[in-house]
């Protein structure tokens, strides 16, 4: 079920793929690869939404944690503990290099900004607090740290004039809001505070509003550049993990879904849905390595 506020109105909720994934994430729609693109992370696998309906999955390595294409085209996956390069948008990507040896820590979702560098969050596999880092990547393969000391470095995008970026750290319970200057991000706040679920995946529309997957609530829910509720989208199932504008008028929401540690998974947990909605979101932005 998708209800909608007085400025964001969304349609009924379609189910895309079946149950394909145990935790599918990072979804991204890029015309690179004629679609949509996510990962199904914990297996190391990258999926593709052909036109027929038809999926096709590709394995990276041990982990596919997210993706972007390439300016010179191809595309980027971060994977475990690094980054790996494709020339084409259908060749199996190569190792490029590891940002960090600890075994005990893995790559999460991530982002490019407005001058094709990669934002790249991490998480310990045993999700102990502090450990997790944001970190921001150059084309030639420089990288800063840019959040330290985070837990779930989860769901970044930044706003449609690029000056303020939205970010999750999972346990948080809350979307904070940087200030983007000089690429740096400064002035940390909060910008929403989710009362139920946990903060996963996020979008920025072409309005400025930002869409949350909210992972254990089974919803996505749309707040406006002020944090007010816009509108709702309701999922089948409990994890839903992550959300992007596809489709040619970028105005197709679709949203990821898991059935990461459940016993008791809903028979949809692990498939891909897409909704439609009024206000379009903003074309991918590829990275410039
Ligand atoms: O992005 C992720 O987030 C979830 C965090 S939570 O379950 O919503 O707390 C995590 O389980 C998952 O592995 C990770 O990819």
């Amino acid at each position: 079920m998708a209800s909608g506020g007085a400025d964001v109105e969304v349609g009924d909720l379609e189910q895309v793929t079946d149950a394909l994934c145990y935790h599918g994430e990072g979804p991204v729609w890029s015309p690179t690869w004629g679609g949509l693109r996510w990962v199904d992370m914990l297996a190391g696998d990258v999926l593709t939404l052909r036109a027929d309906g038809s999926v096709d999955r590709m394995h990276v390595g041990d982990v596919a944690a997210f993706l972007r294409p390439r300016t010179r085209g191809g595309w980027v996956v971060a994977t475990e503990r690094g980054l790996s390069l494709a020339d084409d948008a259908d060749g199996i990507p190569e190792p490029w290099f590891d940002l960090w040896d600890d075994p005990s820590v893995r790559m999460n979702d991530g982002a490019v900004d407005f001058v094709g560098r990669l934002w790249a969050g991490t998480m310990g596999y045993d999700r102990v607090p502090g450990t997790a880092t944001l970190y921001r990547v150059d084309a030639h393969g420089s990288v800063e740290v840019v959040v330290p000391d985070a837990t779930i470095s989860n769901g970044i995008d930044l706003s449609p004039d690029g000056r303020l970026a939205y970010y999750d750290d999972t346990p948080t319970g809350r979307t904070d809001v940087f200030d983007v200057v000089d690429g740096e991000l400064v002035g940390r706040r909060p910008f929403v505070a989710h009362g139920s679920g946990h903060p996963d995946g996020l979008t920025v529309d072409s309005a400025g509003n930002v869409w949350v997957a909210l992972n254990g609530a089974g919803r996505v829910r749309c707040h406006s550049p002020a944090g007010e509720v816009l509108a709702e989208v309701e999922l089948p199932v409990r994890l839903a993990t992550a959300c992007t504008f596809g489709g040619d008028d970028l105005r197709d929401l679709y949203v990821t879904t898991s059935r990461e540690n459940l016993d008791d998974p809903e028979p949809e947990a692990g498939a891909l849905f897409r909704v439609r909605v009024s206000v379009p979101g903003l074309p991918v932005r590829a990275f410039a390595g």
